[in-house]
């Protein structure tokens, strides 16, 4: 029935679509959004998977592009319904430098509105981060917040702030006139930190446990707690946003979203270890031996042998001054806003989420 020509006609974009959160929401897509006609799939590097997407109901169309370049972007919205702007430069590692994280992620970002404006495509869902809120320089604790929480949000890390800019820029263009004279109605969901299959990170922790004879080290308290989300839930919600962008117009357009689910509020490495616990690791205590100042004194020589290396080769390990300030400060969201507004509901329990990932790790 959802198959005939009639009810299929709508063309959805989907930027980074092929990177950790944009591959799941392109596959979500195609599962559960039974109107698509065309499904385009903007990226830098396109993944060979795509060509598996090829055969269904749906076109899907591979487009290797570059949102720093105007024209491309152009010309891969123009006809598209709904574009879902998933992607950005994530580096708070120090790979890129702030010039290119501004360009893609800032730069790249008033591109696909522009391009939204010029082409007459009316829905803009753009993937925020909780970054743009916190944790701030201060490391204040943001703790069961919500999108209404009073928060000092200042940053000086180029992540964060291209992020905080790009989403600025995308709740402002809400109401624009777009070709042929409709409005644009945009908004932002700011998922936390995701995990699930692709999470680099997971993955290079578990290499170095393996590297470590099956052991990790506790370098933050327990005590320090961050709210966590699964990426089928992300993708989710991406998805029932963009669904439901137009006939919820009025009540969501402008809107932000923290992006959230079961999944458990537990410390950084508390959380990694319910998916590398099961798979053979383990999380010795150490804190009393490694203390938060010697935490500091290796981020901060980290980050001067990156400065002092640069000429000659990239170094950027996990641990620097920014990554360690986010990994101690407390940072935790509790929101039905999203249920409120457009009836989200996590897709996937925590269960479902956690045998997921460990499958994958
Ligand atoms: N990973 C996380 O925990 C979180 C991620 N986010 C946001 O979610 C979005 C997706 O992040 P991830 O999937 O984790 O990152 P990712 O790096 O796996 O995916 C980003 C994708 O964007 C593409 N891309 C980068 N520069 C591009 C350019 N100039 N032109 C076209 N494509 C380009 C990359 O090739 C990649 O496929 C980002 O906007 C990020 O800021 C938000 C909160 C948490
Ligand atoms: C001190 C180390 C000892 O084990 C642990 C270092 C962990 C860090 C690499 C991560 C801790 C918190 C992560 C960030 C957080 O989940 C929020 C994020 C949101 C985004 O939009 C992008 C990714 C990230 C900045 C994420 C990056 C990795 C951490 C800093």
């Amino acid at each position: 029935m959802a198959d005939s020509a009639e009810t299929r006609k709508l063309v959805y974009l989907v930027t980074g679509g092929c990177g950790f959160l944009g591959e799941h929401v392109v596959r979500m897509l195609l599962q559960r959004e039974p109107r698509l006609y065309e499904l385009r799939v903007f990226d830098l590097h396109l993944g060979p998977w795509l060509e598996e997407l090829k055969t269904g109901p749906v076109q899907v169309t591979a487009i290797q592009g570059d949102v720093t370049q105007a024209h491309e972007v152009a010309a891969a919205v123009a006809g598209a319904h709904v574009v879902i702007h998933t992607a950005g430069l994530v580096d708070v590692f120090g790979r890129a430098s702030p010039e290119t994280i501004y360009e893609v992620n800032v730069q790249g970002t008033k591109n696909v509105i522009e391009a939204c404006v010029q082409t007459g495509t009316r829905f803009l869902v753009y993937t925020s981060s909780m970054e743009v809120v916190g944790p701030n320089i201060k490391g204040h604790p943001f703790y069961r917040g919500n999108e209404d929480t009073p928060y000092e949000a200042i940053h000086r890390h180029p992540y964060p702030c291209s992020k905080a800019q790009a989403e600025r820029l995308v709740l402002e263009a809400n109401g624009r006139k777009v070709h042929g004279g409709l409005s644009l109605v945009t908004c932002a969901l700011r998922p936390t930190g995701i995990y699930g299959e692709g999470h680099q990170i997971m993955r290079d922790f578990y290499h170095q446990g393996l590297r470590l004879g099956g052991r990790l080290f506790r370098a933050i308290p327990a005590s320090v707690e961050h709210s966590r989300v699964y990426v089928g839930n992300v993708a989710w919600m991406h998805v029932l946003v963009a669904q439901e962008l137009e006939q919820r117009a009025a009540l969501m357009g402008g809107q932000v979203y923290f992006c959230y689910d079961e999944s458990p509020y537990k410390s950084y490495e508390d959380f990694n270890m319910e998916f590398l616990g099961p798979c053979g690791l383990r999380l010795v205590d150490t804190r009393l031996l490694v203390p938060y100042w010697l935490l500091m004194l290796l981020a901060t020589l980290n980050a001067l042998l990156q400065w002092l290396l640069r000429p000659l080769l990239l170094y950027a390990p996990l641990l620097n001054p920014y990554t360690l300030a986010v990994a101690n400060t407390t940072f935790t969201v509790s929101t039905d806003k999203a249920q409120r507004h457009f009836g989200y509901k996590p897709l996937f329990s925590w269960e479902d989420s956690r045998t997921r990932t460990i499958r994958w790790v």
